[in-house]
């Protein structure tokens, strides 16, 4: 199933339908439904994944931007039990999921105290009021992300730029203690920066006059963000107003839009996707070593059932003959791991990291440990036998061979696989990650 993503609306809200275009970009599944169908109960937002509130001008701006709806969340009963959705909402975070509120809605968070909530107790801590210009600001702006954010919202954003409209953007915080509280926290995840790429309170560059610079904010856990610039409105290149000239700059301009990548970010959070392979032929000797002709059955490659068997379709990495040589060998190490592959092999198999991996795989002339064909990537259980200068000029030629057959190649000595296994497994997510958006970016 696709992340779930439910995206409030009504009552003056005005950005939904671009949220839905950026989370069906990212792979997610959006659901808009207006906010009394969740007050009436008609919609549980723990059905969903990510709680959204987007931008416009809810209940008209009246009493300042935010405040109505927010006082709705905290007062309004949404059952006869006398819950309110602000109850909600905390078991909501509680359970781990994820709130996202973009200009107005994070006005809301804001206003709500769901955002900075340094005290962990919802209430207000800090405020967004009118902009220091006196006016209503609709610009692009540049930001930078706090390299001590945490949140996952932001993983490895380092600059963006994004267009502000708002009149009530201007951060406020009310004193030291709380202003140091935040940056100890590295909640103030996003600032404007100048032309030279500094954090800056000068105007147009900070639009609005914001203490500490700042366009968004995150709470300790990370899961709750918010910030007043719209990376919903740049979801494609097109969207830039200089999009002409940088592309004729440019003529290999990626058509993505920055903001999109703050979307792709939360959803492959909450979900890791394998890449799709990449299609035959196309920049790599995998699949175009392998046509139809050289397939064998798949009678013909029928493996041991049993506790290191998992169900998936053969896929064929190297020719009939090499399969030939190899499959016998394949088979033994399969039916005989050593203490490191099954103990690796227990935590790569049945999809526990979100991609398929297969063991003893044969890609060209070679037979590696572990292998996942979708992330191209091999992960390998090195022993002893493998320090030794002969053994080593061997490992790097595989290396090699299988990295120009599009493989990112990771080894593992057995015994940081035995005494250090969820630090193996951190390495081996992180790399999926980054092969993921590798494979996303070509
Ligand atoms: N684009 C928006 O969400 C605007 C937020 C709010 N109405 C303001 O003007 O500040």
């Amino acid at each position: 199933m696709k992340v779930q993503a439910l995206i409030l609306t009504g009552f003056g809200i005005n950005c939904e339908e671009e949220f839905a275009a950026a989370y069906r970009l990212a792979g997610a599944e959006p659901t808009i439904v207006h906010l009394n169908q969740v007050l009436h109960g008609q919609v549980s937002i723990h059905d969903f994944d990510i709680l959204n509130f987007p931008g416009g001008f809810s209940f008209g701006d009246d009493l300042g931007s935010g405040v109505v709806l927010a006082n709705k969340l905290r007062y309004r009963q949404t059952s006869a039990g006398g819950r309110t959705l602000l109850d909600d909402i905390r078991q909501f975070i509680a359970d781990g999921k994820f709130v996202l509120g973009i200009c107005n809605g994070f006005q809301v968070l804001v206003k709500l105290g769901l955002l900075p909530n340094l005290g962990g107790s919802v209430t207000p801590e800090v405020t967004l009021t009118h902009n220091a210009s006196g006016r209503y600001e609709d610009r692009w702006v540049k930001l930078r992300v706090n390299p001590r954010a945490t949140t996952p919202f932001l993983k490895g954003i380092d600059t963006l730029e994004v267009p502000v409209r708002h009149g009530e953007g201007r951060l406020v915080v009310p004193d030291d203690a709380t202003r140091q509280a935040i940056e100890a926290a590295g909640l103030n995840c996003l600032s404007y920066i100048d032309a030279n790429g500094d954090g800056t309170s000068t105007y147009p560059f900070n639009p609005n006059g914001a203490d500490l610079n700042c366009a968004g904010l995150c709470d300790p856990s990370g899961q709750v963000f918010g910030l007043m610039p719209h990376p919903e409105a740049f979801l494609s290149a097109y969207n830039h107003p200089d999009w002409a000239r940088r592309k004729r700059q440019n003529p290999e301009l990626g058509e993505e839009g920055e903001g999109l990548a703050i979307f792709r970010n939360i959803v492959e959070h909450i979900q890791p996707h394998p890449p799709a392979p990449s299609p035959a032929g196309e920049g790599s000797l995998l699949y175009s070593a392998v046509d139809g002709k050289e397939r064998l059955s798949s009678n013909d490659v029928e493996e041991d059932k049993g506790q290191y068997q998992t169900a998936q379709d053969h896929v064929f990495t190297t020719s009939k003959q090499q399969w030939k040589k190899l499959k016998g060998w394949a088979r033994e190490n399969r039916k005989a791991p050593t203490e490191a592959e099954e103990a690796l092999w227990l935590r790569l198999r049945r999809e526990q990291l979100g991609v398929q991996f297969r063991r003893q795989h044969a890609i060209a002339s070679y037979i590696v440990d572990f292998v996942s064909i979708g992330a191209k990537l091999v992960v390998e259980a090195d022993g002893g036998i493998h320090q030794n200068p002969e053994q080593a000029e061997y490992d790097a030629g595989r290396t090699q061979l299988l990295e120009e057959y599009g493989f990112r190649v990771l080894r593992f000595a057995n015994e940081t696989i035995l005494k250090q296994p969820q630090a193996v497994i951190a390495e081996i997510q992180q790399a999926l990650q980054e092969q993921h958006s590798k494979h996303l970016i070509h």
